[in-house]
């Protein structure tokens, strides 16, 4: 399966930001997705999160060769922002969430067996989620995106905010769904995204493009990146 985006464009008030986006993110890989500040990348997650309508283009999904709409069902976001209803504790939030989208969630487990999993303390499971950090919200938001599971996950630089600790296991949790999904993760951590990710993409000029590490050593293919994205910006 595929995600196949087709010429999509974006413009904000006569800002053109993403002018030509034409890519085709496939099943089974984590894609780092790379750009300068205001590249467009959140645009575009807003854009294929359908939070924002596009203004040419298409995209959907490639199943074989039967393309379909995608739904919100296909999409999980995890925004660089975490947002948590903040007047609800942890376990209320999370008790909600469960009980609308029961039907879509395969073997349901108990709140704490989830809290466990993620590795939200006991003594933070009955706060209110105003009073909890930003990266233990970002934990929250990760949470019922995994529990939901989605075929695509965008993740909007979700591992920043996160101690070392969780980083790494969230890094191994991705790791060991990604078979089964696309995963497009946007970082300004060059090292992370070359550690983490299968396929690297950038976003410059309002255009994706892959770029290929060929036989380079990591470092030599993050200079490469760095130029990449130095030269096209002139
Ligand atoms: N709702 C909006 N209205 C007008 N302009 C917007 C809107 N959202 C984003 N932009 C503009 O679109 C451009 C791309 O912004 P976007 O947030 O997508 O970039 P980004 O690549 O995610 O940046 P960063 O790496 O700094 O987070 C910026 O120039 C931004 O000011």
């Amino acid at each position: 399966m595929e995600l196949v985006i087709e010429h999509l464009q974006k413009y904000f008030e006569g800002k053109h930001v993403l002018e030509d986006i034409d890519f085709r993110f496939e099943k089974g890989k984590i894609y780092g997705l790379l750009g300068r500040n205001g590249a467009g990348k959140t645009t575009l997650f807003n854009c294929l999160n359908q939070d924002l309508p596009i203004d040419q283009g298409k995209f959907y999904i490639l199943d074989g060769n039967e393309q379909r709409k995608v739904t919100t069902g296909d999409i999980g976001y995890v925004l660089s922002t975490p947002s948590v209803p903040e007047f609800l504790t942890a376990r209320e939030f999370l008790q909600f969430f469960i009980d609308i989208n029961q039907k879509d969630i395969p073997n349901v487990k108990t709140v704490d067996e989830y809290f466990d999993f993620m590795g939200i303390l006991p003594e933070d499971r009955d706060r209110l989620l105003k009073d909890f950090s930003h990266g233990m919200k970002n934990k929250m938001q990760m949470l019922i995106n995994f529990i939901y599971n989605p075929f695509i996950l965008l993740l909007d630089e979700p591992l920043t905010s996160l101690d070392v600790v969780v980083a790494d296991e969230m890094k191994k949790l991705l790791r060991k769904i990604k078979d089964e999904h696309i995963l497009i993760f946007s970082t300004h951590i060059m090292e992370l995204a070359v550690d983490l990710c299968d396929e690297i993409v950038l976003l410059n000029h309002g255009v994706l493009s892959m770029v290929s590490k060929d036989e380079l050593s990591d470092d030599e293919f993050q200079e490469k990146i760095i130029t990449l994205l130095k030269d096209e910006s002139l």
